[in-house]
């Protein structure tokens, strides 16, 4: 098995430096170092999310980690002309130097959906190895942001919050469940249903991620548009069932990668500045939450230095959102439950 690591140059020392980087959209003045790691990065998510991050300007040490293929995939990607230098980590003795020095760690890796299976359906393969990645990240890189995308992510976010409880590291400003997938999904459906223009929309969405926990606060969607009743139910039905729709268009061949990686980099970065001090940085995250009685809950998150600045309320809900509201509890906490479970008991 071919395990050496593959450098497109040495990689730097990982201590935070501050270095002049002109960018475009991004000013000329100073960016610190930041190191972003991807465990599952020659998967289906995590190829394309190794290209997205190669291109944001804010990363200076871009580590790819995945138990397959990866030499590969770091090469391809490390050719690319932009800031970042790029190493390629295969197999669990390279896992340590993956990680260490990280800002942030994303995890897409895992198994995806099949026609006819549920998130859950997952559970039984996923949760083992988002429980031994956040071990290793625990032991590695103690401080970094984990952005968690693999699924259910319902229950692999409460898996990775009780890893780090044990082992001392738990810090609820810093664990993030993926779940910008929903609101990118709930910007275009609105977007074709209203008529306005894309780019300007915002819809947030909470609860969780999986069927009817995704629930989306189309009533505080932006550009405002009167949409009927019916049209704002078809909307939440269809953002609900996203993911499933790409399950069945894919046809056995896995469940959403591309749009995923788009998401996955949008967090990221929004990640990115927020760890930078760029001020006023939100999108909606699964975190460790006082909105509701749940312990995780998915709403709009302000994010700083240190993660998680701010967990926003929900604001004003229609009567169809309260009903949804109460209807994803249940499913949520059970969720919830079964990985703090799994977590404690194997
Ligand atoms: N949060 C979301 O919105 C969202 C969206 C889409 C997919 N997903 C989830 O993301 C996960 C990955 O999906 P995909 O389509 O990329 O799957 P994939 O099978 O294409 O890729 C998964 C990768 O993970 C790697 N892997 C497996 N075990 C590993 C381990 N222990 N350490 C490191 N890497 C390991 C595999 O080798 C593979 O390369 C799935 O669980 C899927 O359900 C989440
Ligand atoms: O639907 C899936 O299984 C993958 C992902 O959670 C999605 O929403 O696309």
């Amino acid at each position: 098995m071919l395990r050496s690591i593959i450098r497109s140059s040495s990689v730097k020392s990982q201590q935070v430096k501050q270095v002049l980087v002109p960018r475009r959209g991004y000013g000329s003045e100073s960016v610190p170092e930041r190191k972003v790691a991807i465990l599952g990065a020659a998967g289906g998510i995590g190829q394309p999310l190794a290209l997205l991050m190669k291109l944001n300007p804010l990363v200076s040490n871009l580590a790819l980690y995945d138990i397959a293929n990866t030499p590969g995939v770091a090469a391809d990607v490390s050719h690319i002309n932009t800031r970042s230098q790029v190493a390629g980590y295969m197999s669990e003795e390279q896992l340590g130097q993956a990680l260490e020095g990280s800002d942030i760690v994303i995890i897409p890796a895992g198994v995806p959906r099949k026609p006819g299976m549920t998130r859950d359906d997952l559970f039984n393969i996923n949760a083992g190895i988002v429980k031994s990645l956040s071990a290793a990240i625990a032991k590695y890189c103690p401080n970094a942001i984990v952005n968690m995308i693999s699924n259910p992510v319902n229950s692999t976010v409460p898996i990775a919050a009780e890893i780090f409880k044990k082992a001392g590291t738990f810090n609820e400003k810093k664990l993030f469940g993926v779940t910008t997938l929903d609101v990118v999904r709930a910007k275009t459906f609105y977007s074709g249903k209203a008529e306005v223009p894309v780019e300007e929309v915002n819809v947030p969405v909470v609860g969780g991620h999986a069927g009817i926990t995704i629930l989306p606060l189309f009533s505080q969607a932006t550009p405002k548009a009167n949409l009927r009743d019916e049209d704002i139910k078809y909307l939440t039905k269809r953002t609900q069932d996203g993911g499933t729709e790409v399950v069945e268009a894919k046809a056995g061949k896995g469940s959403a990668t591309l749009s995923m990686a788009y998401a996955g980099a949008i967090f990221a970065d929004a990640c990115l500045k927020g760890l930078n001090g760029v001020p006023d940085v939100v999108e909606c995250s699964f975190v460790q939450s006082s909105v509701t009685e749940l312990p995780f809950f998915a709403s709009k998150v302000r994010l700083g230095k240190e993660g998680v600045e701010e967990v926003l309320g929900l604001g004003p809900l229609s009567e169809f959102e309260k009903e949804g509201l109460e209807l994803l509890k249940p499913e949520l906490k059970a969720s919830i439950e079964k990985g703090i479970k799994f977590a404690n008991e194997s």
